[in-house]
């Protein structure tokens, strides 16, 4: 955290102690004002962290009631500003009312230099600390850290995610895999008045319809086979805080039902339990599969729907979103650059051209595979094209191609025989090899007619 060059401002009007001062204190390079108009002027004009403010200011030399307001003035523009107030000697009761009105600091005439010193010292030190302090806290406070959103659709999605933070408002994000529901998830988390409470995410496609019950709700000792020991679910240890079920469309409907109850009575029973636990949480959804189309085809319970997509946000696939490829690129570069311990200056022409034209049929985390394998296996100082895996890509033979959509749809099919080519047909390795999850390769081979039996 670099230090601000210090700057100290003194207000006085006697010119003999304004001189004397000005000596004494020319480390500071100070400025100075003869009265409240002239300090305030100063304060606009040089911001300065210290101000050293002689509470006898004119009109009223000999009262307080000017300095007053000249400390209440500075505190008001710039509430940082470290104020070390003057007074006349013996005169505590005035020093009191100053720092009661938020001064850093009194002293009292005569003037030794030498202790006054020593107090700006410790105000400008004060001063630094309280910067980084605040620094910290800004930091923190910045809970869409990390979510690059430069394209006017994804902008217009957190500023919802915003307005909706606030909310109880069970929140559905439907959007390709690897588009960034998760992380939208956690920034919605982070903006609610939940964000001191746990944040709990469960994967329902990642796990068997018989083990993803006792997952959410928990379960009592004796359950089961193996049932040792009472266990919570994800669900109650959301309490207080978020729980964030990805992959809805993918849960079987025997729990759908169950889940449905949690959300209407907002209460839960363990597997194998009596009683039912009243837990406080939350609920985000998330999917990458058309829940309309699955409620028309009898998979998904049209009552669990309008529980969980009170509120409904869009994500649009990467490629639609101008702008955040590259951004999203570069930000992850820096980060690999780093995090590899490699010195690359960045993209070329070709590979940011590349980053652009590509379909990206793993959205965001394909994105972020990519750039990391480049970052590791790059031989000069720039990433190329190649690095990223995109040259052919780029110059496959989009003369024979009519439109964009057309040269998307070629590349994703290509990008998915090439990994189903390389994995031998390994579903689960294929889809590592895209970036992609499991659902999600069997969409696109359902999508290109590729034969899961291959
Ligand atoms: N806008 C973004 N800015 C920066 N990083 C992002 C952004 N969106 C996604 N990412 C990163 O991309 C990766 C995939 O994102 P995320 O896990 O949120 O996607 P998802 O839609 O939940 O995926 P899936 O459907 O496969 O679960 C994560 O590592 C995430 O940090």
């Amino acid at each position: 955290m670099n230090a601000v060059a210090e700057r100290l401002l003194i207000v006085e009007d006697d010119p003999g102690l304004t001189r004397q001062l000005r000596w004494s204190f020319d480390q500071y390079d100070p400025v100075f004002a003869e009265d409240r108009g002239a300090a305030i002027d100063q304060v606009r004009r040089h911001e300065p962290q210290v101000v050293l403010l002689d509470l006898g200011l004119p009109p009223e030399a000999d009262g307080i009631d000017e300095g007053m307001r000249a400390l209440s003035d500075i505190l008001r523009l710039a509430p940082a500003t470290k104020v070390i107030v003057v007074t006349g000697n013996g005169d505590e009761e005035s020093a009191i009312k100053a720092i009661a009105a938020g001064a850093y600091d009194f002293y009292q005439k005569p003037v030794e230099i030498q202790v006054v010193e020593l107090i700006i010292q410790r105000a400008f030190h004060i001063w630094q600390l309280e910067r980084q302090n605040r620094r910290l806290r800004a930091d923190a406070d910045r809970p869409l850290d990390g979510l690059i959103a430069i394209s006017e659709p994804m902008r217009r999605i957190v500023r919802q995610i915003e307005k909706i933070a606030p909310t109880n408002a069970t929140t559905l994000l439907q959007g390709d895999t690897g588009s960034g529901k998760e992380v939208l998830a956690r920034a919605l988390h982070r903006l609610s008045p939940r964000a001191e409470h746990p944040f709990v995410a469960i994967n329902c496609a990642a796990i068997p319809e018989h083990l993803l019950e006792s997952e959410l709700f928990g379960y009592e000792k004796g359950a089961f086979t193996g049932a040792q020991k009472q266990t919570l679910g994800k669900v109650e240890l959301a309490e207080g805080g978020t729980l964030f079920l990805d992959e809805i469309g993918d849960m079987a409907h025997g729990l759908q039902a169950k889940l449905l109850r949690f959300l209407q009575e907002r209460v839960i029973e363990r597997v194998g339990g009596r009683h039912e636990i009243p837990v406080d949480a939350r609920v985000v959804c998330a999917t990458h599969r058309d829940l309309q189309a699955l409620i028309a085809e009898g998979e998904f319970r049209e009552d669990l729907y309008y529980r969980v997509a009170e509120i409904t946000i869009r994500i649009p696939p990467l490629r639609d979103r101008q702008g955040d490829a590259i951004a999203i690129a570069k930000a992850l570069f820096e980060r690999a650059n780093k995090e590899h311990g490699r010195s690359l200056r960045g993209f070329s022409a070709d590979a940011l051209a590349a980053i652009e034209q590509h379909g990206w049929p793993g959205n965001v985390r394909e994105l972020e595979h990519r750039v990391n394998r480049a970052v590791i296996l790059a031989d000069g100082k720039l990433i190329d094209a190649e690095d990223l895996g995109l040259a052919n890509a780029a110059a496959e033979d989009d003369d024979n191609l009519l439109n964009l959509r057309q040269v998307r749809d070629a590349a994703e099919r290509g990008a998915l025989e090439k990994s189903l080519g390389r994995a031998d047909g390994n579903i689960s390795k294929a889809a590592r090899l895209l970036g992609v999850s499991r659902p999600a390769i069997y969409d696109l081979m359902r999508k290109h007619g590729i034969d899961t039996n291959n």
